[in-house]
């Protein structure tokens, strides 16, 4: 950061805004024409959400100061997140930068590595070839929620091992989709509106309450089911080497939470709530939403299913996916990461100014609202030609390199996804179990609209799946 030496360059307002409301209703109707649009009248611009103002970053390497080099004076806060914290508590997404995230960021970390990810990988193999194997034959599915349902199985089996009580489950897949509503509708509302004994604000007050039950009932599950081993049971070859060999040792290899089971000490018990809601609330749409696009462009293009196929055919020949060939399709990372800039996921995250500040010359006031959005990045066409387009070959390699850094899906610096590993780990094997286990698949509804909500979602998407090629 450095104070401007010459004068600040005006900011512009985005045209078409209301009295009273300002951009809110084409943040509403049309929000990611209107996210998208805002690059034409430069590379920081004003909006305003009602009365207040909100800078929207177009330029990606000014978004990376944003996210990076500046990040201490661009800290996460605001409206939005305080909306947030009511259902996710501290949790590591939400609290406020500073030494308290520093430190549980660090103590999540190893719940993430690759290693401790591959242990579970076999199980989320057998989670998901279990549930797509079942999908009846030729009944159109909704694939926003399908997805979502797989996600969450998938995510609660890596995190909790495999033995939940199915009650948990139904119970989560119930919850989730309501209190995601509900939380959208604190974001949006003012918040002494929230604070009103409305039914609504009720019925999403006692939601939270069940959910953190569940949670806890999961975490417990998980701790009784860790039995200790035997005093002179044998470590497994380089356990030494890993931060939670001690751990290790104590518990049969449950799932990915047992690393913060460990740190219970240190978090406590309610911290351990918060985080496993804030990685339930990150992991599912994320992915689901991901994969629910991936099918659909794989079902429009079919040269790209076809190449998926033959990829596929080629590492595991008749046999099911396992793990260790996961890094041996890269033509499936390819398309998943297209779904991923074409549809987003995020299109507007916030960050807050924690002093005045020049940004590429513009002067932002302390204590305002900064707006990034990797779909608005992920959509300029100077990094990303055709933008419009699903071109999976846009990541090859030689292709890849014009991106120049302005692919921002999974945020950057200190805030960046914790999750990246797990995702890349789940959406390949989702995709890959769909292909192995259903030899065609169709649109049973028109093309989708994406809408913008928590994420980039299809508004109507479903697809019907056969046993038989069309060959
Ligand atoms: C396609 C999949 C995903 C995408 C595109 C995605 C995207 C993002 C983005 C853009 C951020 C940064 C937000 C910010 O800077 O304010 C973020 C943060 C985060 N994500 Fe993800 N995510 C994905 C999957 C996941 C998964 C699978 C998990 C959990 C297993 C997860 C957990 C989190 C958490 C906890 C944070 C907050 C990190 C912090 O503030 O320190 N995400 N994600």
């Amino acid at each position: 950061m450095s104070a401007p030496t010459t004068a600040p360059i005006p900011t512009p307002t985005a045209p078409g805004r209301l009295p009273l409301i300002g951009h809110g209703l084409r943040l509403v109707r049309d929000p990611l024409p209107f996210i998208t649009s805002l690059r034409e009248h430069g590379s920081v611009v004003r909006i305003r959400i009602g009365p207040t103002p909100a800078y929207v970053v177009t330029d990606p390497a000014l978004a990376r100061r944003v996210l990076v080099a500046d990040a201490a004076h661009f800290p996460k806060g605001g409206k939005y997140y305080d909306a947030l914290r009511v259902f996710l508590g501290d949790g590591v997404a939400t609290v406020a930068d500073g030494d308290t995230h520093l430190r549980n960021r660090r103590l999540m970390q190893p719940m993430f590595s690759k290693a401790h990810i591959a242990e579970r990988g076999n199980a989320m193999i057998d989670q998901v070839r279990t549930m797509v194997g079942a999908w009846p034959e030729a009944e159109p599915r909704d694939m926003f929620a399908g997805m979502n349902e797989i996600t969450l199985a998938t995510f609660l089996v890596a995190v909790f091992g495999a033995d939940l009580p199915p009650h948990l489950e139904g119970e989560f897949t119930a919850l989730m989709p309501e209190i995601m509503r509900g939380t959208i509708r604190q974001v949006l509302l003012p918040s002494w509106i929230s604070r009103l004994p409305l039914p609504s604000n009720r019925a999403h007050a006692d939601r939270v309450a069940r959910l953190r039950a569940l949670i806890d009932q999961a975490i417990d599950h998980h701790t009784d089911a860790t039995t200790p081993r035997s005093a002179g049971a044998e470590s497994a070859p380089g356990a030494e080497a890993c931060p939670h060999a001690s751990q290790a040792r104590r518990r049969q290899p449950g799932g990915l939470f047992e690393t913060l089971i460990g740190v219970e000490d240190q978090l406590g018990r309610r911290q351990l709530q918060d985080e496993a809601i804030t990685l339930l609330a990150g992991a599912i749409e994320t992915t689901g939403t991901t994969l629910a696009w991936a099918l659909y462009e794989i079902a429009a293009n079919p040269t790209v299913e076809r190449r998926l196929r033959e990829e596929l055919a080629s590492v595991c020949r008749d046999r099911p996916l396992r793990y260790d060939d996961l890094d041996r399709l890269p033509y499936a990372r390819r398309v998943l990461q297209e779904a991923i800039r074409k549809y987003g996921v995020s299109w507007m995250v916030t960050r807050t100014t924690a002093r005045d500040i020049d940004l590429g010359g513009h002067l932002i006031p302390e204590g305002a609202d900064v707006v990034w959005s990797p779909y608005l990045h992920q959509h300029d066409p100077s990094y990303y030609p055709d933008p419009d387009t699903f071109d999976p070959d846009r990541w090859e390699t030689d292709r890849a390199a014009a991106t120049r850094g302005s692919f921002l899906a999974f945020g950057d610096g200190r805030r960046k996804c914790i999750g990246e590993n797990f995702a890349w780990v789940e959406l390949t094997i989702i995709l890959a179990t769909v292909l192995q286990l259903w030899p065609r698949f169709e649109m049973t509804s028109p093309a989708p609209r994406a809408q913008a909500i928590i994420t980039v979602k299809p508004d109507a998407l479903t697809m019907g799946f056969h046993r038989e090629s069309a060959d």
